[in-house]
């Protein structure tokens, strides 16, 4: 029997006024996988993400995380979800004035009644879960690059040793090395960790290289499978999104890299 999806939306309807952004959606995310996210730009894949952590709530429909209806949760069980699903927002939303061990501690602070000495030794831990150096703990946002920044913001994501991770763009603004190995490190974690990740991406090499399934905003629903199956499907815009130059491109890196596994 299929375990229960870490997130299951059913007839979710979205709107802005007139503006309808999603109307009938519905999707299922796995426990264990990474499901990338895509879609145009507006599609709602942003206000989606925010609908499911409870930022937002739905017009009509519903959302369950890890059992529990979101939409519908007290401050208790908001505050309990809260703690089992990290975010990664776009720009990494750091405190500025904090350094990225204080901002990896604001969680821990926040949801436990660890002492302060426990709190910065496990925010130290987690920053180098990250992939930064020992000495990036230290530092202030500012003093970080974009990469090192989007670590940061994974670490604090990590804080609570969350289920579920949520990552907005997160190779957004990296040049190729530093995307790739960002996506080495979200595969590597999810390994580990045993992770549930929904990333929102328009990264063709990070759908192809660490995304189980890929989800498709789409005409305000979603369309979900793999992306051998995705490229099966006659809908114009997915025809174009998998098999314009982008989509062949990353494809054929991709061969290239299973290929040289191979021989
Ligand atoms: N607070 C708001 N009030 C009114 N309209 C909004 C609001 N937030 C988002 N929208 C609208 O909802 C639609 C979806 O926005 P969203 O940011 O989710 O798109 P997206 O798919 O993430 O786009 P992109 O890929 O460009 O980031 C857009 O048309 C946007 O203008």
């Amino acid at each position: 029997m299929e375990q229960d999806p870490a997130i299951r939306i059913k007839g979710l309807l979205t709107q802005f006024g007139s503006n309808v952004i999603h109307k009938d959606l519905d999707l299922n995310v796995r426990r264990g996988e990474i499901l990338g996210l895509v879609g145009g730009s507006g599609s709602g894949k942003s206000v989606l993400m925010n609908t499911i952590i409870g930022l937002r709530r739905p017009n009509a429909g519903s959302i369950e995380v890890l059992g529990q209806n979101v939409d519908q949760a007290n401050s208790a069980t908001l505050k309990w979800l809260s703690s089992r699903w990290g975010v990664l927002f776009q720009d990494g939303a750091l405190f500025s004035s904090l350094t990225v061990r204080q901002n990896v501690e604001v969680p821990l602070k926040t949801h436990t009644e660890l002492s302060e000495h426990a709190c910065a030794e496990l925010a130290e831990i987690k920053v180098g879960l990250a992939g930064l150096p020992p000495d990036a703990a230290h530092k202030y946002p500012s003093e970080l690059s974009g990469g090192m920044r989007k670590r940061a913001g994974l670490a604090r994501a990590l804080a609570l040793d969350p289920d579920i991770l949520f990552l907005d763009e997160p190779t957004a603004g990296l040049d190729p090395i530093g995307a790739a190995s960002f996506d080495s490190l979200v595969q590597e974690l999810q390994r580990a960790l045993g992770l549930t990740i929904l990333m929102v991406t328009h990264d063709m090499d990070s759908l192809y290289t660490v995304c189980d399934r890929v989800a498709v905003l789409l005409d305000r629903r979603i369309k979900v499978g793999t992306i051998a199956e995705l490229m099966e499907d006659s809908h114009p815009w997915i025809a174009e999104y998998f098999g314009g130059p982008r989509g062949r491109a990353a494809a054929d890196a991709r061969r290239r890299v299973t290929d040289g596994r191979k021989t």
